[in-house]
C-alpha cells in the first residue's frame, strides 16, 4: 500500500468477531481502494502469528508492535482493520478521534459462533465467553467514543454490513 495525503476512507474497530476483517476487505473491494489489517501486517513483518507473539514476548511487546502499526496504518490510503484492542491503547486513540472510524457492534452470541474461539486469538484461550464479555463491557465505551458511527452486524451477512459501512462512507 502507497501512503497517500488522504488517510483512510475508513477504519473498523469493535471486538473479536465482529467481522472487522472479514468486513473490512469487503468494504475495500466495494470502493475499489487497498485493504489493509493490522494484524495482518504485524504477523507479516514478525513472520510470526499473533498467538507466537503473545506467547513468546507477551502482550505489552504485542500492544506496542501493534500501535506502531496503526499508526503507519493511518497516513495510508484505504480501508483499515485494527485488532479488537487496538483503541485501547492511548496512542492509538488519539489517532482514531480524528479519523473516519466504523464501530461494528455485536453481542457475544453472534461472536461466539463466528469466532469459535479457538485459539488463534490468545487472549479468548482460556474462559472464551466470560472473558470477551468482560473485554467488550470495558472496551465499548472507547468503541463507542471513537466511532462515527456504528453498525450493528447482529444476524447480518457481512455482505449486509459491508453494504451500510460503504453508504455511510459515502453519506449515503
Ligand atoms: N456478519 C457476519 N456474519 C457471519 N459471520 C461473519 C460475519 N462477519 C464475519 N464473520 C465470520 O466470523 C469470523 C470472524 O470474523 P473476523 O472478520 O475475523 O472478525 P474480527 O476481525 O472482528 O475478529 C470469520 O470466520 C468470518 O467469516
Ligand atoms: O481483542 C484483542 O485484544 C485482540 C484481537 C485480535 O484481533 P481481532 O479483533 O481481529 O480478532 C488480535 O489483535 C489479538 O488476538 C488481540
Ligand atoms: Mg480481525
Amino acid at each position: 500500500m502507497t501512503p497517500a495525503s488522504g488517510g483512510p476512507v475508513v477504519l473498523l474497530i469493535g471486538p473479536p468477531g465482529s467481522g472487522k476483517t472479514t468486513v473490512g476487505e469487503l468494504v475495500a473491494k466495494a470502493l475499489e481502494v487497498p485493504f489493509v489489517d493490522t494484524d495482518q501486517v504485524i504477523e507479516a513483518e514478525q513472520g510470526r502469528r499473533i498467538a507466537e507473539i503473545f506467547v513468546e514476548d507477551g502482550e505489552p511487546h504485542f500492544r506496542e508492535l501493534e500501535a506502531e502499526a496503526v499508526a503507519r496504518a493511518t497516513t495510508w490510503d484505504g480501508v483499515v482493520a485494527v485488532g479488537g484492542g487496538a483503541p485501547m491503547t492511548e496512542s492509538t486513540a488519539a489517532l482514531l478521534e480524528s479519523l473516519p472510524v466504523v464501530f461494528l457492534d455485536v453481542t457475544i452470541a453472534d461472536a461466539a459462533v463466528r469466532v469459535g474461539f479457538s485459539t488463534a486469538r490468545p487472549l479468548l484461550a482460556v474462559n472464551p465467553r466470560a472473558t470477551w464479555t468482560r473485554l467488550m463491557a470495558e472496551r465499548r465505551p472507547t468503541y463507542e467514543r471513537l466511532a462515527t458511527w456504528v453498525v450493528d452486524t447482529e444476524g447480518r451477512v457481512a455482505e449486509d454490513v459491508a453494504a451500510e459501512v460503504v453508504a455511510k462512507v459515502n453519506h449515503e
